[in-house]
């Protein structure tokens, strides 16, 4: 990549970028509706793709996934899966659900608002709930589970199959992008009772509309921990942006934001860092310089930023010298090491300020870009956390704990368990949402998600090596926080994802 240098080229240079990165989302993500919050115009754009993307693929609608889930809606619960389940259990079921169309409960809140500071310490970061009681549009839902990584970990995949699961209800596009934006954590911080009291509505209200669509609506009064709506009590609304796992201020955003944070559910898909590196590459310069040397010589640039500033900074599980040399695992103990994301951000981007000699390299400059710029509008004002640094998953997914977020509320899969026998798979995620697995259509599961964009193929040798020896050790303190917490996981999967299925220190979670 040619970059020129100077301050001016580099704004107009990093103005290009964000135009980009946009773009990239837009392109990459055909039903992406990447507007950052602000509503209005994402809409459009994602209506505009989402017929693209699907009319290209020509196998899945997405009115198809909303038809489908409307028709189950009006005509019972039939569906395929019913004539091979037991009819009494199906009966009873049918029973639970009419009973429940019209849903008047009480949320299991203890601790909503207090949470239970027995269980875990209390991270000295988590911020304080901003959710508003009053004045929220009530035409829309929540979700009850958010998919938020990883880019290319076959999310688009799991979105297919999730949306032909009874009772899941996809946001009208895949990925909402709702929380990555400063509309929470900073304005609210700024101003609670004035811009940023109305930034949080705007923002809400908007967030819930994405599953308005088909007149479902629930009203939750957290002062009385009531809440009330047509919406069935085991329907499950998702959506799943793969970013959220990476930019260090969503779950902050969301922990604030969210009506019922600790009974929120996450799906985590992880894959090998190395190739997704290099298939998140393919996709970033789709329809630009896909050459392999770009992708080498970009590769090289970053770990070298990485190497100087990653451990740190942002590496929040790094800076326990016992947990980097392994004679710990970090655990919710460990909380003490939670930062806020802003002064994170603050010190990875001096850090990088200070050991980029090359000042005509705004590319990954532009990843620390968090201090405000009036140039850069606020919805676009995004975290390019560069291409390798997303392959970093413990500290991203440790960042979620600090947030507030239990272990109990993750359920980890892997690109290779699903591509392995979905129907397992996703039985996996309906069990954790403790609904029954019915799938509405069969022929997904037993046919499988068919390739959906074009495959990045192998990866450029060159830098493989390199790649590994940066992702080993975080690989390693990954599979420790995973496998010694509370989060849901598939233990051989994971670590046969990871290359330590045959490592001496994971052998216990192999049998
Ligand atoms: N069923 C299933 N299971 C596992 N992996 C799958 C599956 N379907 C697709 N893929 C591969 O996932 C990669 C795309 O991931 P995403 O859909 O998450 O991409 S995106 O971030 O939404 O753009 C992309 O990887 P690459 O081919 O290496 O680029 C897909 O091939």
């Amino acid at each position: 990549m040619v970059h020129k240098a100077g301050s001016a080229a580099a704004a107009g240079v990093q103005r290009t970028l964000l135009a980009a990165e946009e773009d990239q989302q837009q392109q990459a993500h055909t039903f992406n509706d990447d507007d950052g919050g602000g509503g209005g115009g994402g809409e459009r754009v994602s209506k505009r793709l989402d017929r693209q993307g699907w009319e290209q693929r020509g196998k899945v609608d997405q009115e198809e996934l909303w038809g489908a889930a409307e028709e189950r809606r009006t005509r019972g619960r039939g569906g395929p899966s019913a004539q091979r389940s037991d009819p009494a259990q199906d009966a009873e079921h049918r029973d639970r659900r009419d009973a429940t169309d019209v849903e008047d409960w009480t949320l299991n809140n203890d601790d909503i608002l207090n949470d239970n500071e027995d269980k875990y310490p209390v991270s000295p970061v988590r911020p304080k709930r901003y959710w508003p009681h009053h004045d929220l549009k009530k035409d829309g839902l929540y979700p009850r589970l958010i998919g938020i990584g990883c880019q290319k970990c076959g999310t688009s995949s799991l979105a297919v199959y999730l949306g032909y699961v009874e009772g899941f209800l996809m946001s009208g596009v895949k990925e909402v992008h709702a929380f990555r934006g400063d509309h929470t954590h900073e304005q609210f911080a700024r101003d609670p009772f004035g811009a940023g009291r109305r930034w949080m509505l705007k923002s809400m209200n908007w967030y819930q509309s994405k599953w308005n669509k088909r007149g479902l609506s629930i009203e939750c009064d957290l002062k009385k921990f009531h809440c009330q709506g047509n919406a069935e009590r085991d329907m499950v609304p998702f959506e799943i942006t793969p970013r959220y796992l990476t930019d260090y201020r969503v779950p902050f955003n969301m922990w604030e934001s969210l009506p019922s944070p600790r009974q929120m559910r996450f799906v985590v898909m992880l894959r090998n860092p190395t190739s997704r590196t290099w298939s998140a590459f393919f996709q970033t310069m789709k329809q630009r310089d896909t050459s392999r040397e770009l992708f080498v010589a970009q590769t090289r640039e970053e770990l070298a930023m990485l190497h100087a500033c990653y451990n740190s900074t942002i590496g929040l599980t790094m800076q326990d010298e016992d947990i980097s040399a392994g004679r710990k695992p970090p655990t919710m103990n460990d909380l003490h090491l939670c930062r806020d994301p802003r002064s994170v951000y603050r010190e990875l981007q001096t850090c990088v300020e200070k050991h980029n000699a090359h000042d005509d390299h705004p590319w990954f400059l532009h990843y620390t870009q968090f201090a405000s710029n009036d140039e850069v509008p606020l919805n676009l004002r995004v975290q390019y956390e560069g291409l390798t640094m997303r392959g970093l998953y413990a500290d991203q997914i440790f960042n979620f704990l600090c947030a507030g977020f239990w272990p109990e509320q993750l359920l980890i899969m892997t690109a290779g368990e699903l591509r392995h026998d979905a129907r397992t798979a996703v039985q996996r995620v309906t069990d954790f949402m403790g609904v029954p697995f019915q799938p509405t259509n069969e022929k997904w599961f037993d046919k499988g998600v068919s390739r959906m964009k074009k495959s990045a193929g192998p990866i450029p040798e060159d830098v493989v090596a390199e790649l590994r020896q940066l992702f080993a050790l975080h690989n390693r303190v990954l599979m420790r926080l995973l496998l010694n917490n509370n989060f849901n996981v598939n233990a051989p999967f994971l670590l046969k994802e990871f290359g330590l299925h045959d490592d001496p220190e994971f052998a216990q979670h192999m049998r």
